[in-house]
């Protein structure tokens, strides 16, 4: 059959898809599932107080029984957003850092999304529990919150630039203290209390840090404020 010229030129151009893979360039219709996107303060850790985009990814498998975000562990229950539409979103507010969260994130291949983020100028910092099979994406803060129901992969010990482990009882302590040795000798260390056993708990981790002065606390100041 005859084809006009403009047929044949449309049929050997790539999908955009293609030409992102041949080029090695991240592919901005790449789609991750998005629980929820929001614009506030980053209420944790070393960034706490400074303003930043959220982006919680679905899907977890550590399975805390304290997690304050348990509607986010079924990657299947939240709709794909591409990144291109994530990043349209972020570039709404002046803000330019972004946190990627979950859910944990890093059951997702994030190298698109990081370089789609960065190119547009945003910093790039995740919230993770290390629990992955490979550390993807181009990351300018690592906030590493290991689980003890489910190990890290250690190849997130040397890219973490914070460590923020949760204290539910006085067995956490030791277990915090055990991450230590395999890290940056720059990495930030962080106690936060599990929320539900603050009273409990936030005054022994007083203590602690008064004896071990190179740990900080850690608030989740955004509860306190009852922002998102
Ligand atoms: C919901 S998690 C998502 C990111 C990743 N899955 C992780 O655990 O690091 C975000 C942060 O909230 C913390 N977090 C979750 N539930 C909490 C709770 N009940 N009290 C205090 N911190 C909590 C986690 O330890 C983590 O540092
Ligand atoms: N404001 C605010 N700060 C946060 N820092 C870490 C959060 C998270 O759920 O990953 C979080 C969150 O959910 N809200
Ligand atoms: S690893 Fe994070 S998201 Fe997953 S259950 Fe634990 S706190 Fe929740
Ligand atoms: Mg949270």
């Amino acid at each position: 059959m005859e084809q006009t010229q403009q047929q044949q030129t449309e049929e050997s151009m790539p999908s955009p898809s293609t030409a992102a893979r041949h080029m090695n360039v991240p592919d901005p219709a790449i789609a991750l599932p998005v629980m929820e996107d929001f614009y506030t303060i980053q209420g944790e850790g070393a960034h706490s107080g400074r303003a930043a985009y959220f982006i919680r990814l679905g899907g977890c498998d550590v399975g805390c029984h304290w997690c304050d975000v348990k509607e986010s562990w079924d990657a299947n229950a939240h709709p794909k957003q591409t990144i291109d539409t994530i990043v349209t979103g972020a570039l709404q507010y002046p803000g330019r850092m972004a946190v990627i969260t979950g859910g944990e994130p890093l059951m997702h291949d994030l190298t698109a999304l990081t370089a789609a983020l960065q190119t547009a100028g945003f910093r790039t910092n995740i919230e993770t529990s290390g629990v992955c099979q490979a550390v993807t994406g181009s990351w300018d803060w690592i906030c590493f919150s290991p689980k003890k129901f489910k190990k890290p992969n250690p190849a997130i010990f040397d890219k973490a630039n914070e460590l923020k482990v949760i204290i539910y009882n006085a067995s956490d302590f030791a277990f915090a203290e055990s991450f230590v040795p395999y890290l940056r000798p720059d990495c930030k260390l962080f106690l936060q209390t599990e929320w539900s056993r603050s009273n409990e708990m936030l005054p022994r981790i007083v203590e602690y840090v008064k004896d071990h002065p190179q740990w900080q606390i850690s608030l989740q100041t955004h509860k306190y404020m009852d922002i998102p």
